[in-house]
């Protein structure tokens, strides 16, 4: 069965942020990601995941102004320096954490955009974080997301990301195949993964119930099936990467809530 990591971004809404580690602990991750570190210092956050015996799996570089509703800024045309100095800061955490992949943000089309305009300065802002995190054996990572959830977002679908993995050409960059946003956009994702996962260019699985995104018992997909797929794939071709649990529980933050919501883990992985 593949490693299963708590995104405590999403689980655990019934703690406070930094109690969320021990909680993940408590119910058998071993890994955890999140969407952004940077309210906190390095140093505690490190020290969350060592007294916890817990491994950083993912987290993503800075967004722009989340705020105000950006979304990345990897394809913005003149904000390319405030792209790196993100890359920069986030490969210091990266460095801090022992994390070695960084999700970067593609962003949104600005209106009265193409999308294919925005293309050069997406592959060269890539290109410039990916030689940055190769420095220190850090993956760059690219998220194909839904348009329901994020409308205008400039990265949508897994053929793209590829196409655009490819002309970036650097070996470090890899697809973040979040399965929620796979099944909204595209559906077929048995298939999917037995196209993608054998190419080495998957870095990172994330995992929801569609269309809710709560837990991933929840809804239309059928996940101890993908799972039986991304374990036979991975079998074949030596994929060895984590799956992030990346959904609202929906208990919302009623006490022990995320907790028992895991009930689907559980069935998979007996011993946790
Ligand atoms: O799927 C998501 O929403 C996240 O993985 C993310 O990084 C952007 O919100
Ligand atoms: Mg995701």
């Amino acid at each position: 069965m593949p490693r299963f990591a708590a995104n405590l971004s999403m689980l655990y809404p019934e703690h406070d942020f930094l109690d969320r580690y021990a909680a993940a602990a408590r119910d058998g991750f071993r890994g955890v990601e999140f969407l952004f570190p940077y309210a906190y210092e390095p140093k505690e956050l490190a020290s969350r995941l060592q007294d916890n015996g817990l491994e950083q799996v993912l987290f993503n570089a800075p967004p722009g102004n989340w705020d105000g509703g950006e979304r990345g800024t990897a394809c913005l045309p003149g904000r390319e320096q405030e792209f790196r100095d993100g890359v920069v800061q986030a490969l210091r955490y990266a460095e801090a954490l022992e994390c070695p992949r960084v999700h970067v943000m593609a962003g949104l089309v600005p209106q009265g955009r193409e999308r294919a305009d925005l293309r050069p300065t997406y592959v060269a802002n890539v290109r410039w974080a990916a030689r940055e995190a190769a420095k220190q054996g850090v993956n760059v990572l690219l998220e194909p997301i839904n348009t329901r959830d994020i409308p205008g977002f400039f990265l949508n679908r897994q053929d793209h990301a590829h196409e655009l993995l490819a002309e970036i050409g650097e070996a470090n960059v890899q697809v973040q195949m979040d399965l929620y946003h796979c099944q909204i956009v595209e559906g077929d994702l048995a298939m999917k993964i037995r196209q993608y996962l054998p190419t080495g260019r998957v870095g990172h699985f994330q995992v929801a119930g569609v269309p809710q995104r709560h837990e991933p018992d929840v809804g239309e997909l059928n996940y101890p099936y993908l799972f039986s797929v991304i374990d036979e794939v991975s079998a074949a071709c030596g994929w060895q990467g984590w799956i992030g649990c990346e959904y609202r529980p929906a208990r919302g933050a009623q006490a022990g809530g995320t907790s028992e919501g895991l009930g689907w883990l559980r069935r998979l992985t007996p011993s946790s």
